[in-house]
This record gives structure tokens, C-alpha cells and sequence, in this order.
């Protein structure tokens, strides 16, 4: 059984943790982007240029964006590209928006040819947790709700959309909306609590 389950972490080039590894930027085109994703990510560069969005860029670990020490980073898990989570994210400050373009990879199926629903729970959570990060500093996730309206086909492109509603002291309410990349189809649909780091 271990050594199956050593064969398949060789096969599928699962992580470790490795410190010298070079750092790389997720968050930039790869060939296994679809047309549509790219499109987005061109026009989201296209808004960038007047300064309203920024790019975030997306290492394997969150150390760039914390200033602490990241380990490998839950989304960034894997080495092949196109497999997991493809993903890129734009913030805009003036709007407290972070958007997200998102290409579910097989390795994320839940029911067949569907997104897993804990996946779509992860990139909403890391939406709006990284959009109040990049609104409030660092914060945890206490509480997140969600809605979901239609399946999520693997290998389609998704927007996604996070606002920080509302901040009260220490609590950041955020919300986030997931759709089609041309906004005709509505997936899911969030509302989310942070609670900011106490010191
Ligand atoms: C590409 C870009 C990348 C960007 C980089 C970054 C990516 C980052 C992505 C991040 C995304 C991933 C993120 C992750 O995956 S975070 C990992 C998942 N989350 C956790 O593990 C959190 C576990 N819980 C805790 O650690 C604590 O309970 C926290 C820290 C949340 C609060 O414990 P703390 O002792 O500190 O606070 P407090 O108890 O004094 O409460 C303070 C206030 O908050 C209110 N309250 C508390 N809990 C709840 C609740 N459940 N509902 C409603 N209200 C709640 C409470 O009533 C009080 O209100 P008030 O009395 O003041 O009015």
C-alpha cells in the first residue's frame, strides 16, 4: 500500500518542501491556459495599466505576500501545470475587489467531470482571504458560507469575484460571487468572515 501509494506521489511529481527551489511566479500564462483564460488575463492586464488593478503574483508559498516563512502552499501543490488549481488573481485597492481567473484542473474532480465543491471553496476562500489580506494584512478565515447553483465543468473558466463588504474592528466581511468567464452563468455564490491577525 505505501509503496503504491510512493508510486503514485512519483508519478504526479507531488511537492515537498524544498527551500532552495526557485521561486516562481504561478500566476502567468502556461500552455495549458484555455483561450478563455487567457482572454480574461489579457483584458484584467489591459485594466492594469492605468494603475485601478494590480496583478498579484502567486509563488508556492506565501512567504512574498506575509514576510514570513511559507512552506508549500496549498493551491501551488503540484508540478505539472494545467493539473490543479490554474489560477490568477488581479486587486483592485480603490474598489477592495480581488478577482480571480480560474481553470479547474482534472485533478479537482468531484462528481464526474465536475469541480470537487471543496475546491470551489478553496478559491473563494483564498479570493476573499487574500483580498482582505491585501485590504486589512493578514487575517483567518472564521467563517464562510456558500451557495452552490450549478456544477462547475473541469478544464472551464471561472470568475471570480470578491468584495470586502464591510470591516468592524478586527472582523472583515467579505463577499464573492463565482461565474462563467463571460458572466452568463452564476455557480456559486459566498459570504465570508476574517478575522485580523491580533497584534
Ligand atoms: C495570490 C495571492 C495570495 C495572497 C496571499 C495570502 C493568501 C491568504 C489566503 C488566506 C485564505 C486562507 C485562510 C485560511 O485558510 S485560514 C485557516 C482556516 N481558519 C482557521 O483555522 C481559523 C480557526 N479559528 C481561529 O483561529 C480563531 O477562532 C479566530 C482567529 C478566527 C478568532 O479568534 P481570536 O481569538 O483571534 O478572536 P476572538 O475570539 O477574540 O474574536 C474576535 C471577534 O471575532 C468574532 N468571531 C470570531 N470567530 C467568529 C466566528 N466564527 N463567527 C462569528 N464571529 C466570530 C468574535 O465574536 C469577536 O467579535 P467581537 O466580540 O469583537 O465583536
Amino acid at each position: 500500500m505505501i509503496r503504491r501509494c510512493g508510486r503514485l506521489l512519483h508519478k504526479t511529481k507531488v511537492r515537498s518542501h524544498c527551500p532552495t527551489e526557485e521561486l516562481r511566479d504561478f500566476g502567468l500564462p502556461n500552455a495549458t491556459w484555455n483561450k478563455n483564460l487567457k482572454d480574461l488575463y489579457n483584458k484584467f492586464l489591459e485594466l492594469s495599466k492605468n494603475g485601478s488593478w494590480k496583478r498579484i503574483p502567486s509563488h508556492n508559498t506565501i512567504a512574498h505576500h506575509l514576510q514570513g516563512i511559507g512552506k508549500r502552499m496549498f493551491l501551488r501543490n503540484l508540478d505539472s501545470d494545467g493539473l490543479g488549481f490554474e489560477y490568477c488573481m488581479f486587486y483592485n485597492k480603490d474598489e477592495r475587489r480581488m478577482v480571480c481567473l480560474f481553470q479547474p484542473g482534472p485533478y479537482l474532480e468531484g462528481p464526474p467531470g465536475y469541480a470537487h465543491g471543496g475546491c470551489i471553496a478553496t478559491i473563494i476562500d483564498s479570493t476573499a482571504g487574500a483580498g482582505a489580506v491585501y485590504t486589512c494584512g493578514s487575517v483567518m478565515t472564521a467563517n464562510l458560507n456558500i451557495t452552490y447553483f450549478k456544477p462547475v465543468p473541469l478544464g472551464c473558466t471561472l470568475f471570480v469575484d470578491s468584495h470586502v463588504d464591510k470591516i468592524e474592528g478586527r472582523k472583515v466581511y467579505s463577499s464573492c460571487h463565482i461565474q462563467s468567464y463571460d458572466g452568463v452563468i452564476l455557480h456559486a455564490e459566498a459570504s465570508a468572515l476574517f478575522i485580523k491577525a491580533n497584534h
